[in-house]
Formats: structure tokens, sequence, C-alpha cells
């Protein structure tokens, strides 16, 4: 898979060359390249942002600067993009989104900053046949696209074939069975007074199952009820015999 990041903060994305991706990276799983935005300005003070029309707070940035870029990063016919934007009024990226996005030879990420990204470049991206995606990572504001542009590739590359050294980590996943996961332990056995719960060391691989899932839907019903709901009233019968 091919990523390419636009930003006026490029060091921003510097986290993504970390770890288990900087590693993909370099095993070619995985091909980032971040662009910084002001290389597309012609003015001497590399300006990306103007008032909003309407009035209001703060700045927008500026459909020239961001169209020239795209028209460059994009510019690739044989690579089919999609172009995903970063934005509090977003569709929720989850799980589901990350798995469908792994499936993409290439993802283009715009990151806007102020109060976001004047939206004639998302008219013209559409026009132009680009599929465009603007997501939202959750129901809090940032300052900026730069970190949930970090959260998502994470959570998508970790999801391409080779990234994880286990890959039924991900299969294992959070979400992937629609419940939370349950309680973890390793050694000791006993750590400040606090024992593994039996169960786990008794080698009844029918029961620790069922005890892990008896614990995945406890606290699937105790923190997240409405992942619960969505998969039906057994789930939640469930969920309060396992308690
Ligand atoms: C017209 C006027 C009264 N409105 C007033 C409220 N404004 C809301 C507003 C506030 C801050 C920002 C800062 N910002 C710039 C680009 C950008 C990308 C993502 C996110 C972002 N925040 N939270 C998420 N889950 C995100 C994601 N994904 C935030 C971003 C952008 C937008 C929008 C304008």
């Amino acid at each position: 898979m091919r990523i390419d990041v636009v930003t006026i903060f490029p060091s921003y994305l510097q986290p993504l060359r970390e770890a288990l991706l900087g590693r993909a990276i370099d095993r070619g799983l995985l091909e980032v390249a971040v662009h910084d935005l002001r290389d597309w300005t012609h003015d001497v003070h590399q300006a990306v942002d103007d008032s909003p029309y309407g009035g209001g707070p703060g700045m927008v940035m500026r459909p020239q600067v961001w169209g020239e870029a795209l028209d460059d990063v994009l510019a690739t016919p044989d690579l089919p993009a999609r172009l995903v934007v970063p934005t509090p009024a977003g569709r929720p990226f989850t799980q589901a989104t990350a798995h469908a996005w792994a499936a993409e030879e290439r993802l283009v990420f715009a990151c806007g900053r102020y109060e976001g990204i004047d939206e004639r470049v998302l008219l013209d991206a559409r026009a132009r046949g680009i599929t465009v995606d603007e997501v939202s990572i959750g129901d809090y504001v940032l300052v900026g696209g730069e970190v949930a542009v970090l959260v998502m590739v994470e959570a998508v590359a970790r999801l391409l074939p080779g990234v994880l050294g286990n890959p039924r980590s991900a299969a294992e996943d959070s979400f992937s069975d629609g419940l939370l996961e349950g309680p973890s332990y390793t050694r000791p056995e006993v750590w400040r007074e606090l024992a593994v719960p039996d169960v786990l060391r008794g080698g009844n691989h029918a029961a620790i199952a069922r005890w892990r899932r008896d614990r995945a839907l406890e606290r699937t019903r105790d923190r997240r009820p409405d992942l619960l709901d969505a998969l039906g009233p057994d789930a939640l019968d469930a969920a309060d015999r396992a308690a």
C-alpha cells in the first residue's frame, strides 16, 4: 500500500517511521510519502489560509494551494487513490473502515488546520472522479488532521499482511467479533497479592474460551452497551448471564 499525506506540519507524521510501522516501511510492506503543503504556495509568506466568507471565528485553508497540491499528489492514473479528509464533521472512522481501506492500493490523506479546508477542494476532487471520504476519529475536537491521520494509518497498516508479527492479533481484535476484549494476564502468577484467575492456569481450553467470552460480554455490557445492542437481544442476555 502507498500512503501519501499532505500537511503544513510534515514533522507531525514522523512517528509513522518508528517501531512497527517503521519496520513495515523498511520491509516494503508499506510506502509512506509526506508532502509539505507550503511547497505549492507561490507567495513570499507561503500563505495557506484566509478569512472565512460569511464571517465567523478562525481561518479557512485556501482552495488554490490545496488544488495544486492534490493535482500533483493524485496525478497517478495507474494507481487509483482514495482521498481521506479528517474533519470533526466526518463520518465515524471505525474498525470496519480500517478493514475496508486496508484493501486499497493507495490512500491520500489531506490534513487540514485552522477551521478546515475550503469545501470546493472536496467538490472539485469528487467532480474529477476521486473518491473522497470525510471522516472523524471521535466526538472531540482536535487542532488539525495530523493526529487523526496517525491514528487511521496505524489502524489500517496493522491489518496489512505481514505487518503484525502474529496475524491472529488482528483477527482477535476488539470489535472483530463485535465485543471488547476481556482482561489479559502474564507472569508472575501472583503480583502484589493479586493472583491470575485459576481458569487461565488450568489448561482447559474450552473453559478458558468460555471465561474469556464471558469477561468480554461483561466488559462490553458495562462499557459499550451500544455494541451489545448492535449484536441483538441474545448478546445482552448472554452478558447478563456472564456477570
Ligand atoms: C464555522 C465555525 C462556526 N465552525 C466552528 C466549529 N469548527 C469546528 C472545527 C474545530 C476545529 C477544527 C480544527 N481542525 C482543522 C482540521 C481538522 C481535521 C480534523 C479535526 C478533528 N477534530 N476532532 C476530530 N475527531 C477530528 C478528526 N478526524 C480537526 C481539525 C476544525 C473545525 C468548524 C467551523
